[in-house]
């Protein structure tokens, strides 16, 4: 019985320091070895057997898979995955992903819903709640967004758009009152984090807020950005980063909350709306409404959290490339601020309207470029609920995580020639490649889940932008760090984007 023969180990030598191991723990041993191997093994083949003829590693590193790679992402190592075909593989702590690069999957993923459905990191969930609405999927989530469409209109983003130009006014005169008395370059990131932080929470929830709220919620945001990570701590154990963002979001809630409940009383004594929460409110007691019209403060409060949590990081990216870019291009920056000069009559200290960004076709057109160029979000996580057969020669196993990727699309030569090249003009041209392909523009996903912010972000993004053209000159402080890239959910320069700022003296 192969219990009872003596093994080979048993009959070495032992030196006399290591304890006497007795047959029973030798057997104990041997199966555990065993076992444990067989598990190695059934690990490789099951990797194997999903992995089939795709590009990844043909082996996976047991246990972990790729997980040192994923905890400190770099745009060249994902750039060398999408490379390496329109489908590839990776595991990580055996899940099992696949990565498409190409327009034609990352489309098809996104568009599946009855194959596929976004699946946040897994501390979004615990983050962000379970039953927030961004986790419905199908025919729940379609109506649930149909009623959110209300707070995105024109009328609503012509309330949003006089708290934007107030407050990024404000915080110019605090960046320049800064730089007058420092004049070195700063990194702007997070200046730029703190100004589109006070823009979302004032838009959302207007003054239902105090300032003392609005200072928790910036400073603590943060901690929310450091658990989206790809891969976190999966256990929120008091110290990790997942429980420092459950922290973080039960301070916000408190203030969203209590923004929810003044928001209704405003609208109940008959004051017009000044912010998201007020218009949602006025939307919801229209007796033509015929939607739902039950939201507590908590659900509300959630919404709001959702759209803090979809666009604080997004945005803030999106804005810091936006002034890089314009530093590095100054030729793209002479004709935003001709327009803006011509636009606004010279009159650098008029508002924005809707009216005006509408009659500003190069602001519009340099925002949806320097968006391309560097896309704040590269890939959004999906999830297969069943077999996907994604292509005539691969079906995504079923529970796998499927990866749709856009910077391949955003970067397609043939869509974009000179894809690297930041060409406002590209999208002047209603003939151009690039406004012929819309297929190819995956900046903010597409199909039932594609942002619903999009307007809002790209007014905002805009509107910053040419405010600050026409108020201040910044120079770019170039460092090697400059043109890298580092991922912190979305895409940053790795030196956050050192700029030297100074009035702008009136035309
Ligand atoms: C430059 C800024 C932004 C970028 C690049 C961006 C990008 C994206 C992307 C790629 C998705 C996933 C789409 C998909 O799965 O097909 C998304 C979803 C979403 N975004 Fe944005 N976003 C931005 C700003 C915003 C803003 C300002 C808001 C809210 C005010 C917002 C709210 C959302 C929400 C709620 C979703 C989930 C929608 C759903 O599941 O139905 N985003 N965004």
């Amino acid at each position: 019985m192969p219990t009872s023969t003596p093994l080979p180990l048993i009959d070495i030598p032992i030196p006399s320091f290591i304890p006497r191991i007795s047959s029973q723990h030798a057997t104990w041993l041997c199966t555990s070895a065993a076992l444990v191997g067989a598990l190695l093994i059934l690990e490789q083949s099951v990797y194997r057997y999903k992995k089939k003829h795709l590009p990844g590693s043909t082996w996976t590193i047991p246990i972990i898979g790729k997980f040192a790679d994923s905890m400190k992402p770099t745009m060249e190592g994902y750039m060398a995955q999408w490379n390496s075909g329109a489908l590839s593989v990776v595991s990580v702590f055996n899940i099992f992903i696949v990565m498409a690069s190409s327009n034609e999957y990352s489309r098809k993923i996104l568009n599946s819903p009855s194959h596929a459905e976004p699946c946040l990191v897994n501390s979004a969930k615990s983050i962000l709640m379970p039953d927030n609405w961004v986790f419905l999927n199908g025919k729940a989530h379609i109506e649930y967004r149909r009623t959110l469409n209300a707070l995105f209109t024109r009328k609503a983003l012509s309330i949003y758009i006089s708290i934007q130009d107030t407050i990024a006014r404000q915080h110019f005169r605090r960046w320049l009152a800064d730089a007058a008395k420092d004049p070195s370059p700063k990194p702007i990131m997070k200046t730029a984090r703190n100004l589109n932080m006070h823009t979302s929470v004032r838009v959302f929830c207007g003054n239902h807020i105090p300032e003392e709220g609005l200072i928790e919620v910036s400073e603590k945001y943060w901690d929310i950005t450091r658990a989206l990570q790809l891969v976190n701590f999966p256990l929120a154990l008091p110290g990790t980063n997942v429980w420092k963002a459950i922290q973080a979001r039960k301070a916000a809630f408190k203030w969203l909350e209590m923004a929810a409940a003044k928001a209704k009383i405003a609208m109940a004594n008959g004051a017009e709306p000044e912010c998201m929460l007020d218009e949602w409110v006025k939307v919801l007691r229209d007796p033509a409404y015929k939607g739902r019209n039950d939201f507590s403060d908590r659900e509300m409060a959630m919404v709001v959290f959702s759209f803090l949590f979809a666009s604080q990081d997004a945005m803030s990216s999106g804005l810091i490339y936006g002034f890089q870019h314009l530093a590095d291009h100054p030729e793209i920056l002479a004709k935003i601020r001709e327009e803006q000069y011509r636009v606004r009559g010279n009159d650098v200290d008029k508002p924005m309207t809707l009216e005006m960004l509408e009659n500003m076709p190069y602001l519009r057109a340099f925002v949806k470029e320097s968006l391309r160029v560097k896309p704040p979000v590269t890939m959004v996580p999906y999830k297969a609920t069943k077999p996907f057969p994604i292509s005539d020669d691969y079906t995504v196993p079923a529970n796998s995580i499927v990866i749709p990727s856009f910077y391949n699309s955003l970067h397609d030569p043939s869509v974009f020639p000179d894809h690297d090249t930041l060409t406002p003009e590209r999208w002047l041209d209603p003939d151009s490649s690039a406004n012929t392909n819309p297929k190819n523009y995956l900046v903010f996903g597409s199909g039932p889940h594609r942002c619903i912010g999009i307007e809002y972000a790209t007014m905002n993004m805009g509107l910053v932008l040419a405010t600050a053209s026409v108020l201040m000159d910044w120079e770019h402080h170039l460092t090697p760090e400059s043109d890298k890239v580092q991922i912190i959910a979305t895409l940053f320069p790795k030196d956050g984007c050192l700029l030297k700022l100074t009035p702008r003296p009136k035309p």
